[in-house]
């Protein structure tokens, strides 16, 4: 199975590409850039991957992408994980990244677009892989700060997918950023963001009414609300579900007690994603691997997954066609 898995053609539509970063990486890039990290080695800092809440992670996760300085930097760490990316069979990914964090470093949102849209670039032209860059907002910063980056990144709506809402959910509801998304709207971006992982399923109807997101990632307690369960249904709301990620933040105790069979049993659209596999215990295969484990899935189960990624995809119809046949064809 695990071969018949990682041979199927597989979209990757969450994942925030700093948390791509491996600890080797970022030891190679903090002596680089002569950065002095928190940590004295690799295994010090795999053993603080020791997470009991979304924050606890947040925590660690804004640290370690602070090595990132440069261009090149950038492009290094998105080329890694294409690379990853391609041996667990991934043809499709759409990159996240956190413009905040570090334009408050002085790095500006050139050098992270130019690095990253070079790695894209580059991972079309070696793997065949097709890409989408979406700008995602800290949602536990002011709604101005997000509304200055948007205005900001005007040179690059052309080349941006969507905009999207990360970062500590609880607390911080969608509709503090319905100016930003409005304004998004206006602008001809799509829009996503994450709802339901730590917060309640009122989050994920704000999402969808405040925001007109087209997506939600996560999602996975809307379980607690049947009509917005039937909302989803009726809407086909895709929903960018993370195994591994919600068992390493302890949404979920165990995979076994995931929700991800209730989803599919609603009729739900969902989707298998990484979210950050350097932090998360691997990346598509990993994920994909530990629910045929977990909950027994067969061929048909994965191909549904696959082809549910594919339809919720920023990617070119003719692509999305061919990558569909080779999936019915898998
Ligand atoms: O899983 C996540 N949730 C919210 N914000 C994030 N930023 C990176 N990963 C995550
Ligand atoms: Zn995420």
């Amino acid at each position: 199975m695990k071969e018949w898995l990682r041979t199927l053609p597989k979209a990757e539509l969450h994942l925030h590409i700093e948390g791509t970063l491996e600890p080797e990486l970022m030891f190679e890039l903090a002596a680089r850039n002569g950065i002095r990290l928190a940590w004295q080695s690799v295994e010090a800092l795999r053993a603080a991957y020791d997470f009991d809440s979304l924050q606890s992670f947040l925590d660690l996760y804004y640290r370690g992408m602070s090595v990132l300085c440069t261009q090149q930097d950038f492009f290094e760490l998105a080329m890694a994980y294409f690379e990853r990316a391609h041996d667990d069979g991934v043809v499709h990914v759409e990159l996240s990244f956190d413009p905040q964090p570090h334009l408050e470093r002085g790095v500006t949102l050139q050098t992270i677009l130019a690095g990253l849209e070079s790695a894209c670039d580059e991972a079309r032209r070696r793997f065949d892989i097709s890409s989408a860059l979406i700008m995602s907002f800290l949602r536990d910063r002011p709604a101005q700060e997000a509304m200055a980056v948007l205005e900001q990144a005007a040179p690059w709506y052309d080349r941006l997918a969507a905009v999207g809402l990360d970062s500590a959910e609880v607390g911080n509801p969608p509709e503090k950023f319905t100016a930003v998304f409005e304004r998004a709207r206006a602008l001809g971006l799509a829009r996503i963001a994450h709802a339901g992982e730590e917060g309640p399923a009122d989050y994920i109807s704000g999402a969808l009414d405040a925001l007109d997101v087209c997506r939600i990632d996560h999602g996975v307690r809307c379980l607690e609300d049947e009509a917005l369960v039937a909302r989803l249904h009726s809407e086909q709301i895709p929903l960018t579900v993370c195994p591994l990620s919600n068992v390493y933040l302890k949404v979920f105790e165990r995979l076994e007690s995931h929700c991800l069979p209730a989803l599919l049993d609603n009729g739900l659209c969902v989707t298998l994603n990484s979210d950050d596999p350097a932090y998360f215990g691997g990346g598509m295969l990993a994920n994909f691997m530990a629910c045929h484990e977990a909950f027994g899935w067969d061929e048909d189960a994965f191909r549904e997954l696959s082809r549910n990624a594919l339809e919720a995809a920023f990617i070119d119809d003719q692509r999305r066609e061919r990558l569909l046949a080779a999936i019915a064809a898998h």
